[in-house]
């Protein structure tokens, strides 16, 4: 009689090659992307212990806009690609966007698009740590990612925060407000006016974030892209989603004002097709 062949590894799905090979340098490392009974899942590492793996990535438009005329949110990924995205959510400890995002997409920041694992499988997948960059606490206490944090459905969302220089009765009860709706407030300092990245990534090591993806906007995308120096690089893989549309000259960009000198030098690492879409993932030349 035959033996009959052993199920494959839980039937788990699998994420996309190009995420293993651009996060990873090849194989899926076990219990990738799920949540095991309390324990971290792998993650890609920095070699620098004192700030986390930083992944920028955003879906743009042939012209290079990631949103729409005013601001608009826009469908820019096509289903392929934005399941991708969602699996790399999976494999990331937190999950950044500016407040510029919060407050005109009110985002979920969730893994709602994976496939769904297969009935009595043991274990979830990961659900990366909402974090927003709000130097002034703007965040509205009725913003999905606090009201879904309420309900149980997504995790509590990370404030990162510059407290004024001078006593501001505005800035503490908004505190206070953000605090009541479920937020941790994470205070940090300040440079050029606005959050310092560097403090921010120091800061968010030392609270056990190993990885970071940052979703955008696109504010957030040109400050990541211009503070990486050779001597302090702050981006450790860019993957680029772009889909064939036009969005034309009312849309949002994100590189407005980045110059080649300032902005960090990448080399191609991995391309692949999603559905209609292409995926690039880039790496700072060594
Ligand atoms: N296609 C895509 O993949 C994505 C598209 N988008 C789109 O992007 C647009 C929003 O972009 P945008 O308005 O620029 O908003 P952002 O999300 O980039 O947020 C910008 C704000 O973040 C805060 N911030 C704090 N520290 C920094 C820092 N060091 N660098 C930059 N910003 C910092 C600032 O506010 P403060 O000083 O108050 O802290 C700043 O105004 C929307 O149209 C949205 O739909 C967004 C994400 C992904
Ligand atoms: N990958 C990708 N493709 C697009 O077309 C997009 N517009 C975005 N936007 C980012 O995703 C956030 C929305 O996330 P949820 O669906 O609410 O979980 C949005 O705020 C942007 O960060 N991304």
């Amino acid at each position: 009689m035959d033996t009959p062949a052993a199920p494959a590894a839980l039937d788990t799905p699998q994420p996309p090659p190009l995420l293993l090979d651009a996060l990873f340098g090849g194989g899926a490392p076990p219990g990738l992307a799920l949540h095991t009974d309390g324990q971290a899942p792998p993650t890609p590492t920095h070699a620098d212990a004192a700030r986390p793996h930083v992944t920028l990535t955003f879906a743009q438009s042939l012209d290079a806009k990631i949103g729409g005329a005013r601001g608009k949110q826009l469908a820019l990924s096509g289903r392929e690609s934005l399941v991708m995205t969602h699996w790399m959510r999976t494999m990331h400890d937190a999950i950044m966007v500016g407040i510029g995002t919060a407050l005109n997409d009110d985002p979920q920041l969730n893994t709602r698009h994976v496939p769904p694992l297969p009935e009595g499988h043991p274990h979830k997948y990961h659900l990366p740590r909402p974090v927003i960059l709000d130097a002034d606490l703007n965040l509205l206490p009725e913003c999905k990612l606090l009201t879904n944090y309420a309900a149980g459905t997504g995790r509590r969302p990370w404030i990162i925060a510059v407290p004024p220089t001078r006593n501001c009765v505005d800035w503490g009860l908004r505190r206070h407000d953000l605090e009541v709706a479920g937020a941790k407030v994470i205070e940090v300092e300040r440079e050029n006016g606005r959050v310092s990245l560097p403090s921010m990534l120091k800061a968010l090591r030392k609270l056990g974030v190993r990885s970071l993806m940052v979703e955008g906007g696109a504010r957030v995308i040109q400050s990541f892209l211009a503070a990486s120096t050779e001597k302090a690089r702050l981006v450790d893989t860019v993957i680029v989603t772009v889909a064939p549309v036009f969005v034309g000259d009312e849309g949002v960009g994100y590189g407005a004002n980045l110059s080649s000198s300032s902005v960090d030098k990448l080399q191609h690492a991995q391309t692949a097709v999603f559905g209609r879409d292409v995926v690039f993932a880039l790496t700072p030349t060594q």
